[in-house]
């Protein structure tokens, strides 16, 4: 089924004319020379978001076997959406209580001297949840998989959990990884990013070039593609994490790989791959 849900336009465009108040907002935190003023602006400023202006922006709803699935399409190509209440709220607080438990650690990074620092491009606190080791993470596995047909989610890395506190952020990146023992069908495909508590204010993931912040809520998740159809590295797919201003964030990541994914076999031209597979 096909469900459009359009702004007006003209409203929209007005809002973005207005002065907007979102300076002070902008508080200080560690790292933040390394964001760039105006994504800084478009991650805590809705009204400064490209997205509403597209008229392929729409929202979908999916219904297979009787279970819908609600998806916003931020970008056709390459593919960025939003699946809104997509894990229960069970499932939210069952992964959440492991994060209460654990001892997280401060996310590092290596230095050129082969020791690791913390970093403030990365202000947050990691733990991986693999779906051997924990239910929680293996009931979530299954629901992408049973809801997302269209990926092979098989052949992916431990589900990685995040949790940003306040002041906490990540600095735009490419999820791609430039490492040289990586085969191109061992490279990240995909990310299905899952938000099981969002920040009080802030904390949205940003796509600078494609000028736009998915804004989430616990239970809601993103997908978007990483590699172009010929494997190599999609320009677009340029993403960060919003600075936190109030409150936590808490999520966790698959990394899918491309190796398995029969539906994106035939594909191998050096383009952009398009969302309309994921609605199928
Ligand atoms: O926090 C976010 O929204 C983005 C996280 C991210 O980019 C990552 O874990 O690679
Ligand atoms: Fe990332």
């Amino acid at each position: 089924s096909f469900d459009p849900e359009i702004d007006d336009p003209n409203q929209s465009f007005n809002k973005i004319n207005q002065e907007t108040e979102s300076s002070g907002l902008q508080s200080d935190f560690a790292g933040k020379e390394y964001w760039e003023d105006i994504d800084q602006k478009l991650c805590d400023d809705p009204e400064f978001d490209e997205t509403w202006k597209k008229p392929e922006s729409l929202c979908y709803s999916v219904i297979r076997e009787q279970e819908e699935t609600r998806i916003e399409v931020l970008s056709w190509s390459p593919p960025l959406v939003v699946y809104r209440k997509f894990f229960t709220d069970k499932q939210v607080d069952d992964y959440l209580r492991i994060f209460k438990k654990a001892s997280l650690e401060q996310q590092t990074v290596v230095s050129a001297d082969g020791t690791s620092r913390s970093s403030n491009v990365r202000v947050a606190k990691g733990l991986i949840t693999s779906a051997y080791d924990f239910p929680e993470a293996q009931s979530l596995h299954k629901t992408a998989s049973r809801l997302i047909p269209a990926i092979n989610f098989t052949s992916s890395e431990p589900i990685n959990g995040l949790k940003y506190d306040t002041k906490g952020h990540y600095v735009p990146h490419y999820d791609y990884l430039k490492v040289k023992d990586i085969t191109e069908d061992d490279n990240r495909m995909v990310t299905f990013l899952m938000v099981f508590q969002a920040a009080n204010v802030g904390g949205g993931t940003i796509f600078p070039y494609i000028r736009t912040v998915a804004r989430t809520k616990s239970g809601d998740a993103i997908l978007w593609f990483n590699m172009k159809q010929n494997r190599e590295q999609e320009p677009l797919a340029f993403h960060g994490g919003c600075p936190v201003h109030s409150g936590e964030k808490i999520i966790s990541t698959i990394w899918v790989e491309r190796r398995g994914q029969e539906l994106f076999e035939a594909f191998n031209e050096d383009k952009s791959f398009s969302a309309d597979v994921l609605l199928c």
